[in-house]
């Protein structure tokens, strides 16, 4: 029998996305409510304790209420939000990191966001294995298509067209900063600076290193070895061994569910460039939540991914 799904908020850009992704699989049934009952509170109730499976594409204040309206102790919850990314009664919701077997028998999964799938896609494992020191001033740059910003920002990108950058997070303390941290196990709060360009979707994470100054000089190719083996037979994640000129994203690039890792360190071995590619609404948001609900259903992870 097919389990049931709801998903708060589907009619915003992280939801529309997962319900395409469920398209019309057999193996999940979703509870729609019509546009004029989506933000109602008695039918949303109603709904996220029918369901045996709810996905938050809400607002973190929005997500931490529906939590609060599940009455039972069945449904199974996946949080788009940031709301729940670091609650130590949360799963941390990144199967390359924290295990499959984790999150399959999970009750309450927080999506990570997307800037933190690139950064801990990269960092958290080279420092789990000793490859990177914990207590480093990392710091990551990124670039991001305005769907990130949701509905608000998509509005604000297609009204005012002559936007060629946007830097934001200038004050530091983005809301993704303590999930790195986290999630990386690191001892400092990363400097992240964030910037928007004008494109749909897609999104480049970089973390430059000095190598030499860490004394691991020389130690591109080992880094990148150690990503090869630790995401091996990831049907989503990739380690590419290229040296390109240049990395673009396209203003209208097609959703993917992959994500794909550089480490491209200079001749003279001193610096890299640690750099992670994906679509924020695919592993970075949408794609991941379909991952995790596959995960937790007992079902293929990548069932109904673009790949
Ligand atoms: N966009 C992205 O790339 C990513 C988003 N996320 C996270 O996913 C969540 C959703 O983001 P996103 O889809 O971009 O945002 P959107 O603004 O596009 O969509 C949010 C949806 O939630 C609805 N909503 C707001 N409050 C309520 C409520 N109280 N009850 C029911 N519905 C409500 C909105 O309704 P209305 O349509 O009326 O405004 C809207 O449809 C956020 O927490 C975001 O941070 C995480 C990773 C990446
Ligand atoms: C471009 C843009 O505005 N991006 C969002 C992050 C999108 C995302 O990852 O959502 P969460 O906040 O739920 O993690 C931001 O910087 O706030």
């Amino acid at each position: 029998m097919a389990q049931t799904v709801f998903i708060d908020g589907a009619a915003g850009t992280t939801g529309l996305e997962i319900a395409d992704r469920l398209g019309s699989r057999g193996e999940f049934e979703l509870i729609v409510l019509d546009d004029a009952r989506r933000k109602d509170d008695a039918a949303r109730a109603e709904a996220l304790n029918a369901a045996d499976f709810v996905i938050l594409c809400l607002p973190d204040d929005a997500a931490k209420a529906a939590v609060g309206m599940i009455r039972n102790d069945r449904t199974r919850v996946i949080d788009a939000s940031s709301a729940h990314r670091t609650a130590p009664d949360w799963t941390y919701g990144f199967a390359e990191l924290v295990g499959h077997e984790t999150i399959a028998g999970a009750r309450f999964v927080s999506n990570p966001g997307c800037y933190p799938t690139g950064f801990l896609s990269l960092v958290a494992p080279l420092v789990r294995e000793g490859l990177l020191p914990a207590d480093w001033p990392y710091v990551c740059h990124a670039v991001s298509g305005y769907s990130g910003g949701g509905k608000a920002l998509i509005a604000r990108f297609e009204a005012e067209r002559d936007i060629a950058f946007r830097a934001y997070g200038l004050a530091l303390g983005h809301k993704h900063v303590p999930e790195m941290k986290a999630h990386a196990a690191l001892a400092h709060d990363p400097i992240f600076a964030p910037a928007v360009v004008p494109a749909h979707r897609g999104m480049l994470v970089e973390v430059p290193v000095h190598l030499a100054m860490m004394g691991k000089a020389g130690q591109a190719d080992a880094l990148r070895a150690a990503l090869v083996a630790f995401y091996a037979g990831s049907p989503i994640v990739s380690v590419e061994n290229d040296a390109p000129s240049e990395l673009l994203l396209h203003a209208d690039m097609a959703p993917v569910d992959s994500l794909t890792l550089r480490v491209l360190g200079s001749a003279d071995g001193t610096q890299a460039r640690l750099v992670a590619m994906l679509d924020n609404l695919g592993k970075g948001a949408s794609g991941a939540a379909v991952q995790n609900l596959n995960i937790m259903a007992g079902l293929d992870e990548t069932a109904g991914l673009r790949l």
